[in-house]
Protein backbone atom coordinates (compact mmCIF):
# COMPACT_ATOMS: atom_id res chain seq x y z
CA UNK A 1 0.00 0.00 0.00
CA UNK A 2 1.35 3.37 -0.46
CA UNK A 3 0.93 7.12 0.41
CA UNK A 4 -1.41 9.19 -1.56
CA UNK A 5 -0.19 13.24 -1.70
CA UNK A 6 -3.12 15.87 -3.21
CA UNK A 7 -0.67 18.91 -4.16
CA UNK A 8 -2.99 22.24 -4.57
CA UNK A 9 -5.41 20.22 -6.96
CA UNK A 10 -8.25 21.95 -8.96
CA UNK A 11 -10.83 20.80 -11.22
CA UNK A 12 -13.46 22.90 -13.65
CA UNK A 13 -16.27 21.79 -15.19
CA UNK A 14 -16.76 24.98 -17.38
CA UNK A 15 -17.35 27.86 -14.92
CA UNK A 16 -17.61 25.14 -11.75
CA UNK A 17 -15.10 24.70 -9.70
CA UNK A 18 -15.65 21.49 -8.13
CA UNK A 19 -12.35 20.97 -6.58
CA UNK A 20 -10.74 24.26 -5.47
CA UNK A 21 -7.03 24.31 -4.16
CA UNK A 22 -7.15 20.98 -1.82
CA UNK A 23 -3.93 19.64 -0.32
CA UNK A 24 -4.33 16.36 1.60
CA UNK A 25 -1.71 13.33 2.74
CA UNK A 26 -3.12 10.03 2.79
CA UNK A 27 -0.95 8.60 5.00
CA UNK A 28 0.22 4.84 4.18
CA UNK A 29 -2.21 2.38 5.98
CA UNK A 30 -4.63 5.07 6.88
CA UNK A 31 -8.32 5.21 6.34
CA UNK A 32 -9.44 8.55 4.83
CA UNK A 33 -13.09 9.18 4.98
CA UNK A 34 -14.28 12.08 2.82
CA UNK A 35 -17.52 14.12 4.26
CA UNK A 36 -19.71 17.08 2.75
CA UNK A 37 -22.74 17.41 1.98
CA UNK A 38 -24.24 16.91 -1.78
CA UNK A 39 -21.96 18.52 -4.61
CA UNK A 40 -19.17 19.23 -1.96
CA UNK A 41 -16.55 17.72 -4.41
CA UNK A 42 -16.08 14.05 -2.78
CA UNK A 43 -16.79 11.95 -6.22
CA UNK A 44 -14.64 14.01 -7.87
CA UNK A 45 -11.58 13.78 -5.47
CA UNK A 46 -12.15 9.95 -6.11
CA UNK A 47 -12.24 10.29 -9.95
CA UNK A 48 -9.15 12.48 -10.16
CA UNK A 49 -7.32 10.23 -8.01
CA UNK A 50 -8.07 6.92 -10.05
CA UNK A 51 -7.23 9.00 -13.30
CA UNK A 52 -11.23 8.81 -14.52
CA UNK A 53 -11.42 12.58 -14.28
CA UNK A 54 -8.13 14.95 -15.49
CA UNK A 55 -6.62 17.44 -13.20
CA UNK A 56 -7.19 21.45 -14.00
CA UNK A 57 -4.27 22.21 -11.95
CA UNK A 58 -2.18 20.72 -8.97
CA UNK A 59 -0.48 17.26 -8.79
CA UNK A 60 -0.74 13.82 -7.52
CA UNK A 61 1.52 11.73 -6.15
CA UNK A 62 0.84 7.58 -5.41
CA UNK A 63 4.02 5.86 -3.34
CA UNK A 64 6.10 8.87 -3.96
CA UNK A 65 5.36 8.83 -7.92
CA UNK A 66 3.73 11.92 -9.60
CA UNK A 67 0.70 10.02 -11.29
CA UNK A 68 -0.60 13.34 -13.42
CA UNK A 69 0.28 11.49 -16.92
CA UNK A 70 -0.77 7.59 -15.82
CA UNK A 71 -3.78 5.86 -17.27
CA UNK A 72 -6.12 4.39 -14.18
CA UNK A 73 -4.73 1.43 -14.62
CA UNK A 74 -0.96 2.49 -14.55
CA UNK A 75 -2.07 4.20 -11.19
CA UNK A 76 -2.87 0.79 -9.84
CA UNK A 77 -5.91 2.51 -7.86
CA UNK A 78 -9.04 0.08 -6.71
CA UNK A 79 -12.82 1.69 -7.11
CA UNK A 80 -15.89 0.68 -5.58
CA UNK A 81 -18.67 3.07 -6.55
CA UNK A 82 -21.90 3.16 -5.30
CA UNK A 83 -23.42 1.91 -7.99
CA UNK A 84 -22.23 -1.64 -8.54
CA UNK A 85 -19.89 -2.25 -11.60
CA UNK A 86 -20.23 -5.94 -12.82
CA UNK A 87 -19.70 -8.04 -16.17
CA UNK A 88 -23.46 -8.94 -16.12
CA UNK A 89 -22.38 -12.18 -18.68
CA UNK A 90 -20.15 -13.63 -16.15
CA UNK A 91 -20.64 -15.40 -13.03
CA UNK A 92 -19.69 -14.32 -9.04
CA UNK A 93 -16.76 -15.91 -9.28
CA UNK A 94 -15.19 -14.84 -12.59
CA UNK A 95 -16.16 -11.33 -11.70
CA UNK A 96 -13.65 -11.76 -8.64
CA UNK A 97 -11.25 -13.64 -10.55
CA UNK A 98 -10.95 -10.52 -13.30
CA UNK A 99 -8.94 -8.28 -11.32
CA UNK A 100 -6.16 -11.07 -10.85
CA UNK A 101 -6.42 -11.97 -14.60
CA UNK A 102 -4.83 -8.86 -15.65
CA UNK A 103 -2.36 -9.43 -17.87
CA UNK A 104 0.47 -7.17 -15.91
CA UNK A 105 -0.30 -9.65 -12.61
CA UNK A 106 0.38 -12.88 -14.28
CA UNK A 107 -1.10 -14.11 -11.18
CA UNK A 108 -1.02 -18.32 -10.46
CA UNK A 109 -4.43 -20.19 -10.63
CA UNK A 110 -4.00 -21.65 -7.02
CA UNK A 111 -3.84 -17.76 -6.18
CA UNK A 112 -6.56 -16.39 -7.94
CA UNK A 113 -8.34 -19.80 -6.66
CA UNK A 114 -7.86 -19.01 -2.76
CA UNK A 115 -7.94 -15.06 -3.00
CA UNK A 116 -11.28 -15.85 -4.58
CA UNK A 117 -12.25 -17.66 -1.97
CA UNK A 118 -11.21 -15.96 0.95
CA UNK A 119 -13.05 -12.95 -0.63
CA UNK A 120 -16.01 -14.64 -0.87
CA UNK A 121 -16.22 -16.15 2.51
CA UNK A 122 -15.75 -12.64 4.19
CA UNK A 123 -18.40 -11.35 2.20
CA UNK A 124 -20.56 -13.83 2.93
CA UNK A 125 -21.25 -14.57 -1.10
CA UNK A 126 -19.35 -18.03 -0.88
CA UNK A 127 -22.81 -20.13 -1.45
CA UNK A 128 -23.81 -17.69 -4.71
CA UNK A 129 -19.97 -18.43 -6.71
CA UNK A 130 -21.37 -20.45 -9.36
CA UNK A 131 -24.16 -17.97 -10.20
CA UNK A 132 -24.50 -15.29 -13.19
CA UNK A 133 -24.21 -11.91 -11.39
CA UNK A 134 -27.86 -11.07 -12.47
CA UNK A 135 -29.61 -13.87 -10.36
CA UNK A 136 -28.20 -11.90 -7.29
CA UNK A 137 -30.42 -9.25 -5.19
CA UNK A 138 -29.09 -5.93 -5.01
CA UNK A 139 -27.25 -6.06 -1.80
CA UNK A 140 -25.46 -9.35 -3.04
CA UNK A 141 -24.16 -7.59 -6.16
CA UNK A 142 -22.59 -5.02 -4.16
CA UNK A 143 -20.96 -7.18 -2.25
CA UNK A 144 -19.25 -8.63 -5.32
CA UNK A 145 -17.66 -5.35 -6.59
CA UNK A 146 -16.78 -4.56 -2.86
CA UNK A 147 -14.89 -8.09 -3.43
CA UNK A 148 -13.40 -7.19 -6.94
CA UNK A 149 -11.52 -4.64 -5.36
CA UNK A 150 -10.56 -6.41 -2.32
CA UNK A 151 -8.99 -9.32 -3.89
CA UNK A 152 -6.37 -7.41 -5.39
CA UNK A 153 -3.83 -5.33 -3.21
CA UNK A 154 -3.68 -1.83 -5.32
CA UNK A 155 -1.87 1.41 -3.72
CA UNK A 156 -5.35 2.63 -2.19
CA UNK A 157 -8.20 1.38 -2.37
CA UNK A 158 -11.11 4.62 -3.22
CA UNK A 159 -14.47 3.49 -2.20
CA UNK A 160 -17.63 6.04 -3.20
CA UNK A 161 -20.40 5.29 -0.20
CA UNK A 162 -19.78 1.25 -1.19
CA UNK A 163 -22.45 0.54 2.24
CA UNK A 164 -25.53 2.79 1.06
CA UNK A 165 -27.44 0.17 -1.49
CA UNK A 166 -27.39 -2.68 1.92
CA UNK A 167 -29.51 -3.32 4.60
CA UNK A 168 -28.60 -2.40 7.92
CA UNK A 169 -27.71 -5.84 8.68
CA UNK A 170 -25.29 -6.41 6.53
CA UNK A 171 -24.15 -2.53 6.27
CA UNK A 172 -22.75 -3.43 9.90
CA UNK A 173 -21.76 -6.75 9.39
CA UNK A 174 -19.27 -5.14 6.39
CA UNK A 175 -18.10 -2.17 8.57
CA UNK A 176 -17.11 -4.41 10.56
CA UNK A 177 -15.22 -6.39 8.34
CA UNK A 178 -14.16 -3.31 5.84
CA UNK A 179 -12.31 -1.67 9.02
CA UNK A 180 -10.94 -5.68 10.15
CA UNK A 181 -9.59 -6.03 6.64
CA UNK A 182 -8.09 -2.30 6.17
CA UNK A 183 -6.14 -3.07 10.12
CA UNK A 184 -4.91 -6.39 8.62
CA UNK A 185 -4.08 -5.72 5.34
CA UNK A 186 -2.65 -2.47 6.20
CA UNK A 187 -4.64 -1.14 3.32
CA UNK A 188 -4.82 3.02 2.34
CA UNK A 189 -8.15 3.53 2.18
CA UNK A 190 -9.69 6.89 1.09
CA UNK A 191 -13.73 6.66 1.36
CA UNK A 192 -17.23 8.79 0.71
CA UNK A 193 -19.84 8.42 3.20
CA UNK A 194 -22.73 10.66 4.15
CA UNK A 195 -22.92 7.64 7.42
CA UNK A 196 -21.62 9.59 10.66
CA UNK A 197 -21.63 5.72 12.10
CA UNK A 198 -19.17 4.96 9.50
CA UNK A 199 -17.02 8.21 9.97
CA UNK A 200 -16.78 7.86 13.35
CA UNK A 201 -16.35 4.13 13.30
CA UNK A 202 -13.72 3.46 10.65
CA UNK A 203 -11.61 6.54 10.01
CA UNK A 204 -8.50 7.35 11.21
CA UNK A 205 -8.83 10.66 9.49
CA UNK A 206 -11.78 12.62 8.22
CA UNK A 207 -11.37 15.46 5.84
CA UNK A 208 -13.94 17.85 5.42
CA UNK A 209 -15.33 19.24 2.17
CA UNK A 210 -17.26 22.57 1.65
CA UNK A 211 -17.66 23.71 -1.94
CA UNK A 212 -15.12 22.54 -3.12
CA UNK A 213 -12.72 23.04 -0.51
CA UNK A 214 -10.56 20.72 2.32
CA UNK A 215 -11.94 23.10 5.16
CA UNK A 216 -10.60 20.80 8.10
CA UNK A 217 -8.31 17.67 8.14
CA UNK A 218 -8.49 15.69 11.15
CA UNK A 219 -9.50 12.41 13.36
CA UNK A 220 -12.85 12.26 14.07
CA UNK A 221 -12.26 13.06 17.56
CA UNK A 222 -10.65 15.99 16.66
CA UNK A 223 -13.19 16.87 14.14
CA UNK A 224 -15.94 16.32 16.24
CA UNK A 225 -14.52 18.18 19.57
CA UNK A 226 -12.55 20.58 18.28
CA UNK A 227 -14.40 22.13 14.93
CA UNK A 228 -13.05 25.04 12.82
CA UNK A 229 -16.40 26.18 12.25
CA UNK A 230 -20.00 25.71 12.75
CA UNK A 231 -20.17 24.16 9.02
CA UNK A 232 -17.58 21.86 10.41
CA UNK A 233 -19.32 21.06 13.75
CA UNK A 234 -22.58 20.16 11.72
CA UNK A 235 -21.06 17.24 9.56
CA UNK A 236 -20.84 14.97 12.70
CA UNK A 237 -22.80 14.06 15.82
CA UNK A 238 -26.59 12.78 15.51
CA UNK A 239 -28.33 14.29 17.00
CA UNK A 240 -26.97 17.34 14.82
CA UNK A 241 -25.30 20.22 17.23
CA UNK A 242 -27.66 22.94 18.55
CA UNK A 243 -26.80 26.55 17.22
CA UNK A 244 -28.06 29.04 19.08
CA UNK A 245 -27.65 32.38 20.06
CA UNK A 246 -25.01 32.97 22.44
CA UNK A 247 -26.88 35.22 24.63
CA UNK A 248 -29.21 32.58 25.03
CA UNK A 249 -27.74 31.56 28.09
CA UNK A 250 -25.62 33.77 30.26
CA UNK A 251 -22.09 32.36 28.17
CA UNK A 252 -21.57 35.55 26.42
CA UNK A 253 -17.86 37.44 27.36
CA UNK A 254 -17.02 39.23 24.16
CA UNK A 255 -17.64 38.61 20.17
CA UNK A 256 -19.12 35.69 20.78
CA UNK A 257 -22.36 35.83 17.95
CA UNK A 258 -23.47 31.88 17.92
CA UNK A 259 -22.73 29.10 20.59
CA UNK A 260 -22.44 25.21 19.47
CA UNK A 261 -23.93 23.14 21.96
CA UNK A 262 -24.07 19.03 21.57
CA UNK A 263 -26.96 17.14 22.52
CA UNK A 264 -25.32 15.25 24.94
CA UNK A 265 -23.30 18.56 26.48
CA UNK A 266 -27.06 20.21 28.19
CA UNK A 267 -27.42 19.15 31.71
CA UNK A 268 -30.96 18.91 32.87
CA UNK A 269 -32.03 20.36 36.59
CA UNK A 270 -30.67 24.20 36.44
CA UNK A 271 -30.54 26.69 34.66
CA UNK A 272 -33.88 28.18 31.88
CA UNK A 273 -36.86 26.21 31.47
CA UNK A 274 -37.63 24.78 28.06
CA UNK A 275 -40.38 23.41 27.00
CA UNK A 276 -40.48 19.38 26.04
CA UNK A 277 -42.27 19.41 22.54
CA UNK A 278 -41.76 15.44 21.48
CA UNK A 279 -40.19 12.76 22.89
CA UNK A 280 -38.06 9.64 20.55
CA UNK A 281 -37.70 6.32 22.17
CA UNK A 282 -34.80 5.11 20.55
CA UNK A 283 -34.34 2.02 23.01
CA UNK A 284 -31.24 2.88 24.15
CA UNK A 285 -31.61 6.32 24.14
CA UNK A 286 -33.91 8.69 24.70
CA UNK A 287 -34.15 11.92 22.25
CA UNK A 288 -36.01 15.34 23.95
CA UNK A 289 -37.07 17.83 21.18
CA UNK A 290 -37.50 21.29 23.29
CA UNK A 291 -38.19 24.59 22.93
CA UNK A 292 -36.57 27.72 24.87
CA UNK A 293 -37.58 31.38 24.18
CA UNK A 294 -38.35 30.53 19.98
CA UNK A 295 -35.30 28.36 19.90
CA UNK A 296 -35.20 24.23 19.49
CA UNK A 297 -33.18 22.42 21.52
CA UNK A 298 -32.55 18.45 20.60
CA UNK A 299 -31.07 16.75 24.00
CA UNK A 300 -30.57 13.29 24.73
CA UNK A 301 -31.74 11.61 28.10
CA UNK A 302 -31.30 8.38 30.03
CA UNK A 303 -33.61 5.49 28.45
CA UNK A 304 -36.83 4.51 30.74
CA UNK A 305 -37.17 7.77 31.98
CA UNK A 306 -40.57 9.44 31.59
CA UNK A 307 -41.05 12.81 29.87
CA UNK A 308 -44.74 14.22 29.20
CA UNK A 309 -45.08 16.07 26.37
CA UNK A 310 -45.79 20.04 27.39
CA UNK A 311 -43.89 19.88 30.67
CA UNK A 312 -41.37 21.73 30.96
CA UNK A 313 -37.31 21.21 32.16
CA UNK A 314 -34.60 23.13 33.40
CA UNK A 315 -31.25 23.29 31.09
CA UNK A 316 -28.10 24.63 31.37
CA UNK A 317 -24.84 24.21 28.46
CA UNK A 318 -22.20 22.60 29.35
CA UNK A 319 -18.76 22.99 27.39
CA UNK A 320 -20.05 25.01 24.73
CA UNK A 321 -18.51 25.92 21.55
CA UNK A 322 -17.72 29.66 20.55
CA UNK A 323 -18.32 31.00 16.72
CA UNK A 324 -18.28 34.42 14.93
CA UNK A 325 -21.14 36.23 12.96
CA UNK A 326 -19.10 33.94 10.16
CA UNK A 327 -19.52 30.69 11.45
CA UNK A 328 -15.47 30.54 12.09
CA UNK A 329 -14.70 28.99 15.95
CA UNK A 330 -13.00 31.34 18.33
CA UNK A 331 -12.80 28.59 21.15
N1 LIG B 1 -18.75 15.44 -15.27
C1 LIG B 1 -19.15 16.59 -14.72
N2 LIG B 1 -19.52 17.63 -15.49
C2 LIG B 1 -19.91 18.80 -14.95
N3 LIG B 1 -19.97 19.03 -13.62
C3 LIG B 1 -19.63 18.04 -12.81
C4 LIG B 1 -19.20 16.75 -13.30
N4 LIG B 1 -18.91 15.96 -12.23
C5 LIG B 1 -19.14 16.70 -11.12
N5 LIG B 1 -19.57 17.94 -11.45
C6 LIG B 1 -19.91 19.03 -10.50
O1 LIG B 1 -18.86 19.12 -9.56
C7 LIG B 1 -19.36 19.39 -8.25
C8 LIG B 1 -18.90 18.31 -7.28
O2 LIG B 1 -19.56 17.08 -7.61
P1 LIG B 1 -19.27 15.72 -6.86
O3 LIG B 1 -20.01 14.65 -7.58
O4 LIG B 1 -17.81 15.55 -6.68
O5 LIG B 1 -19.95 15.98 -5.45
P2 LIG B 1 -20.17 14.97 -4.24
O6 LIG B 1 -19.63 15.66 -3.03
O7 LIG B 1 -19.57 13.65 -4.58
O8 LIG B 1 -21.75 14.88 -4.16
P3 LIG B 1 -22.71 13.60 -3.86
O9 LIG B 1 -22.69 13.43 -2.37
O10 LIG B 1 -24.04 14.06 -4.35
O11 LIG B 1 -22.16 12.43 -4.61
C9 LIG B 1 -20.87 19.49 -8.40
O12 LIG B 1 -21.19 20.85 -8.52
C10 LIG B 1 -21.14 18.74 -9.69
O13 LIG B 1 -22.30 19.24 -10.32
Amino acid sequence: MAEVVLRNICKTFGANKAIDDVSMTIPDGAFVVLLGPTGAGKTTTLRLISGLEKLSSGSIEIGGRTVNNETPAQRDVAMVFQQYSLYPHMSVRENLEFPLRSPILKTPEDVIAQQVAEVAEILQISHKLDNKVTELSGGEMQRVSIGRALVREPSIYLMDEPLSSLDAKLRNDLRVELKRIQASLGATILYVTHDQIEAMTMATHVGVLHEGKLVQFGTPREIYEDPKSIYVASRLGLPRINILPANLFDTTRNGEHTIGLRPENILQGQGKPAQIQRVEHLGDQTRLHLMLEGHAITTIAAAGQDYPAGTTINIEPKNPLFFKADGSRIY
